[in-house]
């Protein structure tokens, strides 16, 4: 194989820091975990194949397949690129506690850049047993803000090029998808408020869900509180071959999501909602605990949350033809933009003590995030 330019500038930084034993020769492989034998009620999810995107009218049949939740394929990233990412993630949540607190969050200041520590959640009763880490875009804003551990120094190129390739290959084509839906006469009017390189919020993600004894389950009620919503416009996750990820049909069923090869399972989120008045609706997912045949593994995850720039207001679109006939409303009671949404949900997700006592503030199972915008608890 030919070297690419990745390979050459990551050679060139092992040289100059001595990173060798963070080469991926030297990196023992993430090795995925057997799938279940349970028969489990499977979410019936329909699959874009990406490929399709650029035939003719390839766009167009895509468009018609959107849903809440559903899976791309052929994405540009083989699993080799992939399979090294969960490699990076196995060994940073490998590296000792004491390591890993030099990049904790600042949870207070609602910066979810960096490590978080196991049991910082909202979403369970009891004591989460999950840890996060969390790389901001490599764009000017981040640069120098957030230090990184030496074995993932070692790979930024390679991080960088992955997080940019989800970006232009996934999170820009579906924007397409969502302006022909919307019969935008702009194609590239959301593509426009989601440049890379311009301020926004979109992180990359590797996550890890700790095995938990019987009691510890048991304790947060095998996670079955953790209905929620994710907050930015889409949300990509990895196949994940530990079930555990759940979607609420409109039914009011909760069904599995399986781990289909070669797939990223993309969940729709609260920015899209909010530019389009509760049109296109976020995905209401949790976490459970897995079937029994795989609670003895760790549940290791990667994921890219994408956002709109930090200045876009969450308005719904107005040049949309559909959006017009079935006469939305904003969702909030003022102007509000991207950056302060998402500090009023992070402060809520990363700080357990001020979520509590605001949610216990109405009392009736809900809680405001923003102007008049609440989120609710979802039924076990
Ligand atoms: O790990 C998963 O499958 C989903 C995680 C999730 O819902 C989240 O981090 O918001
Ligand atoms: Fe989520």
């Amino acid at each position: 194989m030919a070297t690419t330019a990745i390979e050459t500038a990551t050679a060139k930084l092992s040289v100059e820091n001595d990173f060798s034993k963070y080469e991926f020769a030297n990196l023992k492989p993430y090795v995925h975990p057997p799938e279940t034998k349970e028969n489990l009620p499977w979410s019936e999810l329909v699959t874009l194949d990406l490929e399709d995107y650029n035939r003719s009218g390839g766009k167009e049949r895509l468009a018609k397949q959107l849903e809440h939740a559903f899976y791309v394929k052929n994405f540009g990233l083989d699993q080799e690129r992939v399979d090294r990412q969960f490699t990076l993630a196995k060994h940073f949540f490998e590296l000792p506690t004491s390591e890993k607190e030099k990049f904790e969050i600042d949870y207070k200041a609602a910066d979810y850049n960096g490590w978080r520590r196991p049991g910082r959640s909202l979403i369970a009763d009891g004591r989460d047993a999950i840890e996060i880490y969390n790389i901001p875009k490599f764009t000017d804003d981040f640069k120098g803000k957030y230090d990184q551990p030496d074995l993932l120094k070692a790979h930024l190129p390679e991080i960088e090029e992955f997080q940019r390739a989800l970006h232009a290959n996934v999170v820009l084509p579906l924007l397409r998808l969502f302006a022909i839906v919307l019969q935008l006469p702009d194609e590239e009017y959301l593509v426009k408020q989601h440049t890379y390189e311009k301020k926004s919020e979109d992180h990359f993600r590797y996550m890890v869900y700790h095995a938990r004894t019987e009691e510890e389950w048991a304790a947060s009620k095998y996670g079955a509180t953790g209905g929620h919503t994710d907050l930015g416009t889409v949300t990509l996750l990895f196949r994940q071959p530990v079930a555990g990820l759940q979607i609420l049909g409109e039914d009011g069923n909760w069904t599995w999501v399986s781990a289909q090869p070669g797939t990223i399972t993309v969940n729709l989120a609260d920015t899209i909602s909010h530019l389009t008045g509760g049109w296109l609706k976020s995905s209401v997912h949790r976490v459970v605990a897995p079937p029994k045949d795989q609670r003895e593994y760790e549940r290791t995850g990667l994921l890219y949350f994408a956002r709109p720039h930090n200045d876009t207001q969450l308005l719904p679109i107005t040049d949309s033809l559909v959006l017009q006939e079935s006469g939305v409303k904003p969702r909030f009671e003022k102007i509000v933009t991207m950056e302060e949404w998402v500090r009023a949900k992070q402060t809520l997700q990363l700080n357990p003590e001020i979520a509590a006592k605001r949610w216990a503030e109405r009392g009736d199972g809900k809680v405001e995030v923003l102007a008049g915008f609440h989120d609710q608890r979802y039924k076990e």
